[in-house]
């Protein structure tokens, strides 16, 4: 099976879902940002401070093209799709399952997280922003799911129905 790339803005669910998907179904998770975070030995708050973003988005673009595309189950950071060669990795090796919810809920859940550079020192009309800066990468997926009012199972059951069912061709 072709790798499933959970994608969508800071605080949509990416690494939990993709947690408890990844139990569902049976297949390891590999989550970016955590890969990063084992090989350098820093936070995602240390490399942007001490090595800048440009710097992060190199290491992010590495990593994805290490990582295996069969059989898992890839939890993304925030920020992947805005590099066309990651979306373009992304659509040649897997189905890309973009997780959105409402900017409000957005920033209650990241707002007063420090481990997020982009987010923790933003507005919600900041946050806004960025999210509509890269609104059009987001909507480059094979599936997306509207996440706001469920729970992580019925995420989890929804995108594995849409992904038995092949249900790709009504975003
Ligand atoms: N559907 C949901 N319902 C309630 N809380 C959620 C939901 N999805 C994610 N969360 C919570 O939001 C926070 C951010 O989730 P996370 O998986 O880290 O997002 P991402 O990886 O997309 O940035 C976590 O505390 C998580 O438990
Ligand atoms: O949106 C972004 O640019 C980022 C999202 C983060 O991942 P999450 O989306 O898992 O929070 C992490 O990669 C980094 O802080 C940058
Ligand atoms: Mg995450």
């Amino acid at each position: 099976m072709e790798a499933i790339y959970l994608t969508g803005f800071m605080g949509a669910g990416k690494t939990t879902v993709g947690q408890q998907l990844a139990q569902n179904m049976k297949l390891p998770v590999i989550d970016t940002d955590q890969e990063i975070v084992k090989k350098l030995n820093k936070s995602i708050k240390e490399i942007f401070e001490e090595n800048g973003e440009a710097f992060f988005r190199d290491q992010e673009t590495k990593i994805l093209k290490e990582l295996p595309t069969k059989d898992v189950i890839i939890t993304t950071g925030g920020g992947i799709v805005i590099k066309d060669e990651n979306r373009a990795w992304m659509k040649e090796h897997g189905n890309i399952v973009m997780l959105h919810a409402d900017i409000d809920t957005i920033y209650e859940r990241v707002s007063s997280d420090k481990t997020r550079p982009l987010a923790s020192k933003k507005s919600k009309q900041e946050l806004n922003d960025l999210y509509q800066s890269r609104v059009n990468f987001y909507d480059d997926c094979t599936i997306l799911i509207e996440t706001d009012q469920k729970n992580i199972e019925d995420i989890v059951n929804e995108i594995s129905i849409r992904l038995n069912s092949k249900n790709f061709g009504n975003k």
